[in-house]
């Protein structure tokens, strides 16, 4: 399937929110975190569930149960932070894994800083997470990583995202799903998404 934009009026609405320029820095974090709840529950669908029976209050009752290893959630530093806990709400037993990127102001190639892995990852599907998609040159980077950590499945959720980056990671990699609340009209020459949230890491740390 690729790109999934998930067109919810309570989305929308809270995106609305978000692109305001005046919506302050805790205001900011809390709607990111509410949107990142939304999204996660779209990118669960995929979950495959068992069955089990269960001691009910009844007699025996037939429950559905996740089966399989947790996902491991991927945020991008620093501001897939933001999305971390909103994330951990929908799935709170998955394991962290961090990767550090950021991009350099000048080419816009990401450069990596940091890494920590969970441990089994290669068992795991991985759930990477950053506000923003926009050359796609920090998605790439990261989906390339969790490729030589032979990672099962990788899903990629963005608050926003630029056609541009989008094509660009999924013609190279059209197995990567990514769940979005919008796909936006495009970069400005800086390569920030236009009309998108501005920076989403300064906007989410209060840093500008
Ligand atoms: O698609 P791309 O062109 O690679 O751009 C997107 C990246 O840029 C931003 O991070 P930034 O480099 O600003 O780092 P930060 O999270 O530390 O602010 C954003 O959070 C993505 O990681
Ligand atoms: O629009 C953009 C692009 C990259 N990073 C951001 O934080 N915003
Ligand atoms: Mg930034």
């Amino acid at each position: 399937m690729g790109l999934h934009v998930v067109e919810h009026p309570l989305v929308k609405h809270k995106l609305g929110l978000l692109r305001s320029v005046d919506t302050p820095t805790n205001v900011f974090r809390a709607i990111s975190k509410e949107i990142t709840r939304f999204l996660m529950y779209e990118v669960t669908r995929d979950f495959p569930l068992n069955k089990k029976v269960e001691k009910g209050w009844a007699g025996p009752v037939e429950v559905d149960y996740i089966s399989g290893k947790m996902a491991t959630i991927v945020p991008i530093l620093r501001a897939g932070l933001g999305l971390m806990e909103g994330a951990l709400d929908m799935v709170p037993g998955c394991k962290i894994s961090v990767v550090g990127l950021y991009r350099d102001e000048e080419t816009l190639e990401p450069v990596e800083y940091y890494v920590k892995l969970a441990k089994d990852i290669s068992s795991r599907v991985a759930i990477i997470l950053d506000p923003m998609l926009a050359t796609g040159g920090s998605l790439i980077a990261a989906i390339e990583l969790l490729k030589r950590n032979k990672v099962k499945k990788i899903y990629s959720l963005n608050l926003v995202c630029a056609p541009e980056g989008v094509q660009r990671v999924l013609e190279k990699f059209p197995d990567v799903e990514i769940y979005t609340a919008a796909l936006d009209a495009g970069l400005n020459e800086q390569g920030y998404i236009l009309p998108g949230l501005g920076d989403a890491g300064d906007r989410l740390f209060g840093t500008k």
